[in-house]
């Protein structure tokens, strides 16, 4: 999809009453158990295979193809093997939705700040990436880590355009700052030449390195600039770095999306969500099957929140009437609620965003 190279930052925010626990992270695990070991080869995600080894490359993107594995055919021991290396994978990575109450629980009283990939997340994965729409609920941050590349991103869009011509099925997409290769419409023993291609093509062009996705060659610039990097930037320039009070939320499909739960593992902050129908070593604590799932999930989250501040609120005004000695008017009240604070008193918190139209039908 065009444009899709940006960072979602759907920000929700929410001041809601009490100090909450602080949020332990990662959250409770099966004992034991150490994400990488337990996954076998077939499933690992593709790291970036800097060397450009074509037949290395071939084998990555075999591999990063779960249909592919899922359609070979399987004895009797192999299908069960593959149902508890499953069930073995949802106890470290459980859904998010059946831990819901975990999740909420784990941000009471804090602010919840949601970053969300795109393709494979929000939109469902489709064959052609041009189709792949959202609705215009999404608020995108397109940052721009380095606009010196766009003449050479542009150069290398036309020359593999030209290059992969005679590849049925390739499609060659320019997202400004990653110029992607498509293989999903490629029949699969085309993939050896389309692979070589691109890396005999990349030789000329040491400013750039090759990374894979779902079914995509990755071209981007040798900048270090990564998910995670942007994850960073985004909670630093807003302002929710070390803040104990902001618990991010990031949902993500790919590998990309990797580097964006280290970060929030590595800081202890955050919740990490990985969309994905297949077991896959993975830095996120949770996971979700599909996009459906994403959205029933942030349905379930708008849903608890608006609840919780609905009870606050009918609480406040309550208060408020008592201490009066008359109802106060919604209107006065839009935008405003009152919190206990740690002496137990009630103070006012401006609300921003769709939770300030929260309030009594
Ligand atoms: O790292 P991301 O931001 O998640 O981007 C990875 C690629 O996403 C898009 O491709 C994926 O979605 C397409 C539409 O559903 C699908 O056809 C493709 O097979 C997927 O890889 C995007 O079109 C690519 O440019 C990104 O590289």
């Amino acid at each position: 999809m065009m444009n899709q190279n940006v960072v979602v930052q759907a920000i929700t925010v929410a001041a809601v009453a009490n100090s909450p626990p602080l949020f332990t992270y990662p959250p409770p695990r099966a004992s034991g158990s150490s994400a990488a070991a337990a996954i076998p080869k077939k499933y690992l995600s593709p790291v970036e295979l800097g060397g450009g080894w074509t037949n290395g490359w071939l084998e990555a993107m075999k591999a990063s193809s779960p249909t592919h594995a899922k359609s070979t055919l399987l004895s009797a021991p192999a299908v069960v093997s593959e149902q508890d290396e499953q069930s073995a994978w949802m106890m470290r990575h459980p859904s998010a939705l059946s831990k819901f109450e975990q999740i909420t629980s784990a941000t009471t009283g804090k602010q919840i700040v949601m970053f969300l990939d795109y393709d494979g997340t929000l939109s469902p994965i489709v064959d052609d990436p041009d189709s792949a729409f959202m609705s215009d609920t999404k608020k995108a941050v397109l940052f721009q880590p380095a606009s010196e590349f766009l003449p050479l991103m542009n150069e290398i869009h036309k020359a593999l355009l030209e290059t992969t011509r005679s590849i049925a099925g390739a499609k060659v997409e320019n997202n400004k700052f990653c110029v992607s290769v498509h293989f999903r419409c490629v029949d699969e023993k085309c993939w050896g030449v389309l692979v070589e291609q691109v890396v005999s093509l990349l030789k000329k062009y040491p400013e750039l390195r090759l990374t894979q996705g779902r079914k995509v060659l990755e071209i981007r610039p040798t900048i270090k600039w990564d998910k995670g990097k942007a994850l960073e930037f985004l909670l630093k320039s807003l302002g929710f770095a070390d803040n104990k009070n902001v618990v991010p939320i990031y949902i993500g499909d790919d590998h990309t999306d990797e580097d964006a739960f280290k970060v929030l593992r590595d800081r202890g902050q955050g919740i990490g969500i990985l969309v994905s129908e297949y077991p896959k070593d993975t830095n996120a604590s949770y996971s979700l099957k599909e996009p459906y799932e994403v959205m029933e999930f942030l349905l379930h989250l708008v849903e608890w929140k608006r609840h919780s501040l609905k009870a606050l609120y009918k609480v406040d005004n309550t208060a408020l009437s008592l201490s009066l000695g008359a109802p106060r008017s919604n209107k006065a009240l839009a935008g405003r609620l009152t919190e206990p604070n740690h002496h137990g008193r009630s103070h006012a918190t401006h609300m921003t965003g769709p939770w300030a139209r929260v309030g009594p039908a």
